[in-house]
């Protein structure tokens, strides 16, 4: 029987720096053949547009599989699965495998998953690469104290204090074997390493924890970690949800299955071309901050340019620029909003369409 491919699962809340990462992988990998399988939160293929196509040798459109719309860990066994089976079966493997899960996906299940029979013989978890918004997390965006978290759920387990958000984050760096502090340049030195010092004292023992720029890790840092961490998940406790978890060893976890992303939701907005893209992302932060829209993203076309506009918003920071023409895709602005439950859909159209 050949070698189990290794395969590394790349998690991390909303716009931490993944599909950064994930390209800067790809650009260095060295002849290595990595297939990526994709799964995003919002009805548009952001990820997969930025990274198809990207020009990148060794990189071809086949070899990036978009998972359809939905959270890894609820469409296992329909999606993921089946999506596994098929790389695996191909006449020329790849020699790895790279997931990226949706920002908003719990990544204890996906792991899990691994251990399925179809495919626990033929691939195993090299790693889990868990990418942190550095200057979000600085900021106080998520709330991280495991410890306390661990201190209040011992004192009353039937409570449940937290935010979405902060459930979300602790699954992810429980879920790691190496803990990527990224978007350092917008952070100070000792800020940093702080921060770094800070999750390394929280993680499970032996989790490396590296800080970044733009995802630039050297791809013998990322590849090869050897974790097999599907035969392991013991140690990477999952925080309580707000659903039962009757059985943790569940590996079909039913659509009726709820947990956070109920409180998560995003739509697209479509408008016509835009003039100036600067006045443009201006208005873009205005509507997010007025809105306090998590993650906003997508291509924008500007009247008279052949070219697409990618466009990239994590909290009220919004960058764009253009990436590649736009072919055979429709010339329209496309933008998926995601927040938490409850946003102004029809105010954030008519701001966004202004
Ligand atoms: N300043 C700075 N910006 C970064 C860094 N890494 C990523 N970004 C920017 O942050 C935005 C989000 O990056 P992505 O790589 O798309 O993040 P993601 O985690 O894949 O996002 P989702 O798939 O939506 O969860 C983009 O505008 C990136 O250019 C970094 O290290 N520093």
């Amino acid at each position: 029987m050949p070698a189990k491919i290794p395969a590394t699962v790349v998690t991390g809340f909303l716009g931490a720096g993944k599909t950064t990462l994930i390209r800067h992988l790809l650009e260095n990998a060295q002849g290595k053949r990595i297939a990526l399988v994709i799964n995003e939160f919002g009805d548009l293929g952001v990820d997969g547009g930025i990274l198809k196509g990207c020009g990148i040798e060794n990189c071809r459109d086949e070899d990036v599989v978009e998972l359809s719309n939905g959270c890894i860990c609820c469409t296992v066994a329909d999606d993921f699965i089946p999506t596994m089976e098929k790389l695996l079966d191909r006449e020329d493997r790849p020699d790895h495998i790279v997931i990226e899960t949706s920002g908003l996906a719990l990544p204890q299940p996906l792991i899990r998953a691994f251990n399925w029979p179809g495919i626990s013989t033929r691939v195993t978890v090299d790693g889990v690469v868990t990418v942190v918004d550095g200057k979000a997390v600085a900021e106080g965006r998520f709330a991280h104290d495991i410890a306390a978290i661990d201190a209040q759920r011992a004192a009353d387990d039937g409570l449940d204090h937290e935010t979405p958000l902060s459930e979300l984050f602790e699954d992810q760096i429980a879920a790691a074997d190496m803990i990527v502090v990224n978007k350092t340049d917008l952070l100070g030195a000792e800020e940093a390493e702080a921060l770094a010092a800070k999750l390394k004292s929280e993680a499970r023992d032996g989790v490396q924890v590296v800080r970044a720029a733009m995802g630039a890790l050297p791809v013998e840092v990322l590849l090869g970690q050897g974790a097999a961490a599907e035969a392991d998940m013991e140690a990477r406790h999952e925080v309580h949800h707000h659903h039962d978890h009757d059985d943790e060893d569940d590996d079909h976890h039913d659509a009726a299955h709820h947990h956070g992303h109920d409180e998560f939701e995003s739509f697209v907005v479509t408008r016509s071309e835009v003039t100036d893209p600067k006045a443009f992302a201006a208005q873009v932060s205005e509507v997010i901050r007025a809105h306090d829209i998590l993650r906003l993203k997508g291509f924008v076309a500007v009247a008279g340019k052949p070219m697409r506009l990618t466009l990239q918003a994590v909290g009220p920071r919004v960058d764009t620029h253009f990436d590649r023409p736009f072919g055979t895709e429709p010339r329209e602005t496309r933008l998926v909003v995601i927040g938490e439950a409850g946003l102004d859909r029809a105010a954030i159209e008519a701001a966004l369409a202004a």
